[in-house]
């Protein structure tokens, strides 16, 4: 294993009060692997991260790096084993008052590395991160998914052997996010580093990650292959993070037009969920045939990972009261989540 937490606790002591920002969590990252870890604000993740390369020390629990415990490591020898984390941040942390060359240049500057080499490694490392000609400019004068090439390229410069990635993108727009996500696959692929990171999105999961572990208030409730998880998800909160990634929100026509309780004639419109235990989205005209409704389809996310389909439909279901009702439990009895938004 590449990196092995062995149960982290980490408490924050304030005045007479605690908080405990982490329970008991423990992770591996086999070699070359990427692993996201997911939860809402305040779930612990950046907590979680820092205490990877010890930046926060966790009050207790060990933690490995390429076998070695870096917990058990005396200053001189975990500044050493810290060269071999990478890590890269939200925010870039670049040095403004320094050219993109002289950012990247300055971890090999701090390890002592000659000049000519410092020249050579730069000018490599901006390559491959698609800013060769950018080397003489100010972070000052680049575009966000610019900055964290920077950084990136910063970061890989004494050659680490884990990268650890905190809201790596979160302050980029979509397609700039998908470009560093791209780069970040690329470099994972291409120098076998070792990838952890946390993220609030889902999509970012989905993007890159073998692995996804779910954290909610300091503790581990879910983890496995991206696939499982997203067609098998076990927890509430591993549910929510996946429908949130799949934008199922009502269009504002109907947002409109919707009242909460049936009136006369009008039709249910109805969310469905679908998880790798439910029946495929044929299902639709099997019911439409059997109980003489139409299904009327508003919009639809589904999605294939590892063979299994999932996602979310909303439907508007037209037809008699009890075939509407038979219907929506016909749904249920082959395991998709039902749920009536309202009446239009
Ligand atoms: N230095 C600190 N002192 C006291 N409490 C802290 C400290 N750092 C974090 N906490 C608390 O620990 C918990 C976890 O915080 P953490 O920042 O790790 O969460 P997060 O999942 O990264 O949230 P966000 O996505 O909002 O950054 C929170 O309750 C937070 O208030």
């Amino acid at each position: 294993m590449m990196i092995e937490l062995k149960n982290i606790t980490k408490t924050f002591y304030k005045n007479t009060s605690q908080v405990s920002a982490l329970s008991n969590i423990s992770l591996v990252v086999p070699k070359g692997k990427i692993l996201g870890v997911i939860g809402a604000s305040g779930a612990g993740k950046s907590t979680l991260i820092r205490c990877v390369n010890l930046l926060e020390r966790p009050t207790s629990g060990e933690v490995f790096i390429g076998g070695r415990n870096l917990t058990s490591l005396k200053p001189a020898a975990l500044a050493k084993a810290r060269r071999e984390i990478g890590m890269i941040f939200q925010h870039f942390n670049l040095l403004s008052s320094r050219t993109v060359a002289g950012n990247v240049a300055f971890p090999l500057e701090l390890s002592n590395t000659p000049g000519d080499e410092i020249k050579k490694r730069v000018a490599e490392l901006l390559e491959l991160v698609g800013l060769g000609d950018k080397a003489n400019e100010y972070p000052g004068n680049l575009s966000g998914g610019q900055k964290q090439r920077v950084a990136i390229a910063r970061t890989l410069a004494t050659n680490p052997k884990v990268l650890l990635c905190d809201e790596a993108t979160s302050a980029l727009d979509p397609a700039t996010t998908r470009s560093i996500l791209n780069l970040l696959k690329d470099i994972n692929k291409r120098f076998q580093i070792t990838i952890l990171l946390i993220t609030h999105e889902m999509n970012v999961v989905k993007a890159i990650c073998d692995e996804v572990a779910v954290i909610s208030e300091g503790r581990l409730i879910e983890r496995g292959p991206v696939s499982d998880v997203f067609a098998y998800p076990e927890t509430t909160i591993a549910k929510q993070f996946i429908a949130s990634s799949l934008h199922a929100a009502l269009p504002a026509e109907y947002e409109q037009r919707v009242s909460p309780t049936p009136q006369g004639q009008n039709h249910p419109v109805v969310k469905l969920e679908f998880n790798g235990h439910s029946a495929g989205a044929g299902i639709l005209s099997e019911a439409s045939r059997m109980f003489n409704v139409d299904n009327n389809i508003i919009s639809a996310q589904m999605d294939y990972t590892g063979g299994v389909k999932y996602g979310v439909m909303l439907i508007e279901v037209a037809g008699g009261e009890n075939d509407t009702k038979a219907s929506l439990n016909y749904y249920r009895s082959k395991h998709i989540d039902v749920e009536v938004l309202g009446y239009v």
